[in-house]
């Protein structure tokens, strides 16, 4: 295992560790200043992606809530059954069904009907397992976002990383294939990166 590797492997089971101790209370008051964030940040857009929660991370759930009553189209991520190691994005609605992918998360039965090109994507807000101050990013080390999104141009869909506040690292050893987060959002920081910083020259 190269340096990196296995210094990213170590750091992934301690923040995983870190984020799964947190008290349901933590999560909850977590996931309500998220919901928060993330409707300020969507307010000019109409397009975006979230998740649901697994394994201790960040709940956006109420932040769909918020996005669902402003009329968003919300979108979530599908591992796609036809092209190994990326993700699709399909329509998230109240009456849609999720049941379980491979890895026990919540997701919309594949569709081809369903899925939302992902340049017409205004926003991806990204689960994340660390994250340092350059907009570098841990995942749970599949590298379905980083493959999925090595397509796209740098200022469109926006990507913004969801995170506890305990989830951030000094400097993260980074990988060629890792795309950088625009803006990290934690319950106390909104993170605008230096990519993130291109996107004031653009509208939001
Ligand atoms: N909520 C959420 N949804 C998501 C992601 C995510 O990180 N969080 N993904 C982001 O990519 C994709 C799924 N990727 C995942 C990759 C690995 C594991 C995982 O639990 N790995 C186990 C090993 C499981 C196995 O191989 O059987 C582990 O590392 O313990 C989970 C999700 C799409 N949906
Ligand atoms: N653009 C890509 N093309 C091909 N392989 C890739 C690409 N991106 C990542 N990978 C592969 O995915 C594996 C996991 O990558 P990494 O450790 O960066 O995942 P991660 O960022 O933690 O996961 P994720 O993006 O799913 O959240 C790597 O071993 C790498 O080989």
């Amino acid at each position: 295992m190269t340096d990196t590797k296995s210094i990213r492997t170590t750091l992934r089971a301690r923040f995983r560790a870190l984020r799964q101790s947190l008290s349901p209370n933590a999560q909850q008051l977590a996931s309500e200043a998220l919901a928060l964030a993330c409707n300020s940040l969507s307010k000019n857009t109409q397009v975006v992606a979230l998740y649901l929660p697994n394994d201790g991370e960040i709940d956006p759930t109420l932040a769909i809530k918020h996005l669902w009553q402003h009329n968003k189209h919300v979108l979530l991520p599908v591992i796609d059954p036809n092209n190994k190691g990326h993700l699709i994005f399909q329509r998230y609605e109240q009456d849609t069904k999720l049941p379980l992918n491979q890895y026990g998360i919540p997701e919309p039965k594949y569709d081809p009907a369903e899925i939302v090109d992902i340049t017409t994507i205004d926003i991806i807000f990204m689960p994340l397992v660390g994250f340092d101050s350059q907009g570098n990013r841990l995942g749970m080390g599949g590298g379905y976002y980083d493959r999925t999104l090595s397509a796209v141009a740098p200022h469109k869909p926006v990507l913004i990383g969801l995170a506890h506040d305990c989830q951030q690292v000094d400097r993260l050893p980074v990988e060629v294939w890792d795309i950088p987060l625009h803006i990290i959002l934690t319950p106390s920081q909104k993170l605008i990166t230096k990519h993130g910083e291109k996107l004031f020259e653009l509208p939001l």
